[in-house]
C-alpha cells in the first residue's frame, strides 16, 4: 500500500501470554477513518490481537506503528494517551458512579463530550442519574461504549460489542456504531462473531485461524464469497 499514511501498521506480529504463542505472522494496516472487522472461531486469537494493540500481551516479534510512531514497546498507558481506546468484552464500567459521572470521569477534550454521548444514546440520557449497577446489560454496553468515546480516541477497539444483548438492543448499538464509524469517521477495529452483521459496518476484514491470518481484504469481498461465509457461519449466527 502506498500513498496516504496509515493510522496503524502491524508488521510480523507474534504475541501471546508468557512464552506461549497465540498470534503469529500477523500483518495488516488501517488508514485514518477506516474500520476493520476481525472474525474467527473461538480461541482463534481475536481478543489477543486487540490486547496486543493495547500492550496487554507478551509481544514476541514484530512492530506496531501508530500515527507514524513506533509503539511496539510502549506500555498500555502511553498507547491510551496516544489515542488507542477500547471497549472490553466485560464492559467494566464504574458501578458505584452514575451514568453521567461514568462519562465525565474520564472525558478528554474533543468532539465526543458526555452531552454528545447522551444524545447518541437517548436511553442513557433518561438514566443519567442512575448508578452503573442499576443498569441492564444493554445499557451497560452503551455506557461502556460512550465512556470510551469521551476519551476521544483516534482508534477505537471493540470486543464483541453486541455479545449477549437482546435483538432490539443490538439494533440500537449497531445504529450507534454506524454513526460513530460511518458518519463521524472514527477508525475502529471490531471483533465479532456475527460475520454478516459486522461486514456491513466495516471497510476491511481479516479472519484469524489459529492465530494466523487466513483472509485479509475488503469486507464486501469476504461477504460476497459463499465459501468463506459458509465457513464463518458455523462460527456465528446465520441470522443478523
Ligand atoms: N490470559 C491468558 N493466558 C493464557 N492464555 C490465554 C489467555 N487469554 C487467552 N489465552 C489463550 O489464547 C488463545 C486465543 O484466545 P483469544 O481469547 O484471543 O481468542 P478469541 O478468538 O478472542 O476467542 P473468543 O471468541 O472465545 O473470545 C486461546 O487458546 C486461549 O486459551
Amino acid at each position: 500500500m502506498t500513498g496516504a499514511p496509515m493510522l496503524l501498521s502491524v508488521n510480523g506480529l507474534a504475541a501471546g501470554y508468557g512464552a506461549g504463542r497465540v498470534l503469529d505472522g500477523v500483518d495488516f494496516a488501517l488508514a485514518p477513518g477506516q474500520t476493520l472487522a476481525v472474525l474467527g472461531r473461538n480461541g482463534a486469537g481475536k481478543t489477543t490481537l486487540l490486547k496486543s494493540l493495547l500492550g496487554l500481551t507478551q509481544l514476541q516479534a514484530g512492530h506496531l506503528l501508530f500515527a507514524g510512531q513506533d509503539m511496539t514497546r510502549w506500555p498500555p498507558e502511553r498507547r491510551a494517551i496516544a489515542g488507542v481506546g477500547w471497549v472490553p468484552q466485560e464492559r467494566a464500567i464504574f458501578r458505584s458512579l452514575t451514568v453521567f459521572e461514568n462519562l465525565a470521569a474520564v472525558a478528554r477534550p474533543g468532539a465526543w463530550t458526555p452531552a454528545r454521548v447522551l444524545e447518541l444514546f437517548p436511553k442513557l440520557a433518561v438514566l443519567r442519574h442512575h448508578k452503573g449497577d442499576q443498569l441492564s446489560g444493554g445499557e451497560q454496553q452503551m455506557l461502556a461504549l460512550g465512556r470510551a468515546l469521551t476519551l476521544n480516541p483516534r482508534l477505537l477497539l471493540l470486543d464483541e460489542p453486541t455479545e449477549g444483548l437482546a435483538p432490539v438492543i443490538v439494533e440500537e448499538v449497531m445504529a450507534a456504531l454506524r454513526r460513530i464509524f460511518t458518519e463521524e469517521g472514527m477508525a475502529g477495529i471490531i471483533v465479532d462473531q456475527h460475520a454478516q452483521r459486522i461486514l456491513r459496518l466495516t471497510d476491511t476484514a481479516l479472519v484469524l485461524e489459529r492465530g494466523r491470518i487466513a483472509f485479509s481484504g475488503p469486507s464486501t469481498a469476504l461477504s460476497a464469497d459463499p465459501l468463506w461465509m459458509e465457513r464463518l457461519l458455523g462460527v456465528g449466527q446465520a441470522a443478523s
